[in-house]
């Protein structure tokens, strides 16, 4: 079977494929390390190329009847849905995940936000103040050129959630996919156009984090949505900063989840493993931190360690695979040093470890304090911290001690309890005995540094949007003079 995922071109601008004019960018497939693909990073005069182009696009496409823009978005998913198992096969080869989650979750939930915002187009609307006499209506309108930077772990669903709510106001994007994982954001450009999408709406620029830089600061973009981590949002926010341009930030967690001694607990078992190592750990959300109270400490490991005994690991695109490859050979050096540190400050490793080339399988570590790195770091893979609490009061306090706050997760029966303690909780997205369950119906985003404003729902149309304020005077004028 062939690995060829070799791309028409590199990039997406003005409705064509174009090729890129700057440095190599290699594509490999995690699993096997190979060359699956070989592209060019766009030079610093196709960033501006693919920024005009937008400009350019955005005029006639904001002016057009929003329900005209949500049939080409709910065409495009459409289209999406159809070729559903080959784009699922290029999401595995470029991301490494197996395939019987790409199958069901990367593209189909990129699906289901081209599918929602479409059927949003047409109720996106202003609003009338009566005051008396005069009035003031408001017009939602388009904010311009935005630029959408993806990060690897779900590169396909990331463009779509970014796309989606930009297009639909009537705005155009420019989106750099991660350097890690560049073809899905292609495939998606494809797609729009063959929907019915002008050129130069929708348009792709490949590279690093310079060609991230560029695009954030060109005079022509007003909004800039990044999903990456803390360190390159804070870079991300100051450029943004500088042009007083809009943002979205979509950035890392250490979030909680907590299981109190109620709980069903082989559903709390079940929603750890997928808090922890679906797509190999590399989820934003995951609740790494898993707060067990005390009583029911050692059952819920001796069950968390059978249950993970079990995982099936190894080629992705066999559809019995559960758990895959890391997604490169310096994220996986940078998870073993976390469970390495992890070891050395004294935390017991239940199950898992280091593992071999590409593989790191799940990996539990109990009586782990929260001083420890393993429970205050970000580790972005399968390596779960379990801790023990005694009270609901203590939990929340530690739950919250640290500067992330993109999730959490309560595990109880007692339902008057979960709703009080999510209550307290320092988190954008909560779950009650479930975890990273994210339907586009459903605002996502993270509080303190995990990030700024929200994608999904009618809120991100708040992200890509701005009001402009009538006032209309009925009356005669009168000036003081
Ligand atoms: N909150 C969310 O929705 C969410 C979702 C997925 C991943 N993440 C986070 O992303 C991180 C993992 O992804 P990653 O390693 O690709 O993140 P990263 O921060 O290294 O890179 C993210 C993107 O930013 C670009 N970039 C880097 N420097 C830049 C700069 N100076 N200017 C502009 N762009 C720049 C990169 O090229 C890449 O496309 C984790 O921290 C994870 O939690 C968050």
């Amino acid at each position: 079977m062939t690995l060829h995922a070799q791309p028409k071109a590199s990039l997406f601008i003005n409705g064509a494929y174009v090729e890129g004019e700057g440095p190599e960018l290699k594509v490999l497939y995690p699993y096997t390390g190979e060359v699956i693909a070989t592209l060019r990073e766009a030079s610093p005069e196709q960033v501006a190329l693919a920024t005009k182009s937008a400009e350019a696009a955005q005029k006639a496409w904001g002016a057009l009847r929003p329900v005209e823009r949500g049939r080409v978005l709910a065409r495009a998913a459409a289209i999406i849905r159809e070729r559903g198992a080959e784009l699922a096969r290029l999401e595995t080869l470029d991301t490494g995940k197996p395939i019987q989650e790409t199958e069901v979750a990367d593209w189909p939930s990129g699906a289901d936000a081209i599918e929602y915002f479409a059927g949003l187009a047409a109720t996106l609307t202003g609003e009338s103040i009566p005051l008396g006499g005069d009035f003031v209506y408001t017009i939602r309108e388009p904010l311009g050129v935005c630029a959408g930077i993806g990060a690897w772990n779900y590169p396909s669903q990331i463009a779509c959630w970014k796309s989606a709510p930009a297009l639909i106001m009537g705005n155009a994007m420019v989106f750099k996919p991660s350097e890690e994982t560049p073809l899905g954001a292609l495939k998606l450009a494809e797609i729009l156009v063959e929907a019915g999408l002008p050129a130069g709406v929708f348009n792709v620029v490949q590279g690093r984090g310079a060609v991230g830089a560029a695009l954030v600061t060109d005079p022509r973009v007003a909004k800039v949505s990044l999903t990456g981590s803390v360190p390159t949002g804070r870079k991300v926010y100051a450029a943004a900063a500088e042009g007083i341009r809009h943002v979205t930030m979509e950035l890392g967690g250490k979030s909680p989840l907590i299981v109190f001694d109620d709980a069903s607990l082989e559903d709390a078992v079940g929603a750890a493993i997928l808090a922890n190592f679906y797509s190999s750990g590399q989820i934003c959300s995951n609740g790494t931190r898993v707060f067990v109270q005390e009583g029911i400490k050692e059952a819920f490991l001796a069950r968390l360690a059978a249950r993970c005994a079990d995982v099936a690991m190894g080629d992705p695109l066999d559809p019995a695979t559960q758990h895959g490859p890391i997604i490169s050979a310096a994220q996986a050096a940078k998870i073993r040093a976390a469970i390495e540190a992890g070891i050395a400050e004294g935390a017991r490793l239940v199950c898992g470890g280091p593992g071999d080339g590409a593989f790191i399988p799940p990996t539990v570590f109990a009586e782990a304090t929260d001083a420890m790195t393993i429970t205050r770091e970000e580790i972005f893979g399968p390596v779960m911290t379990v801790l023990t609490f005694k009270d609901e009061d203590e939990v929340i306090a530690r739950a919250n001690g640290t500067n992330f706050g993109l999730a959490a997760g309560v595990f109880t029966r007692d339902l008057a309890r979960g709703h009080r303690v999510i209550a307290q909780l320092e988190a954008g997205t909560c779950w009650i005995n479930a975890y990273n369950l994210t339907p586009v119906e459903a605002p996502f985003g993270g509080v303190k540094q995990s990030g700024v404003g929200r994608e999904n729902s009618r809120a991100a149309i708040e992200h890509y949007s701005q009001l402009k304020s009538v006032y209309v005077g009925l009356g005669p004028v009168e000036s003081p003079y």
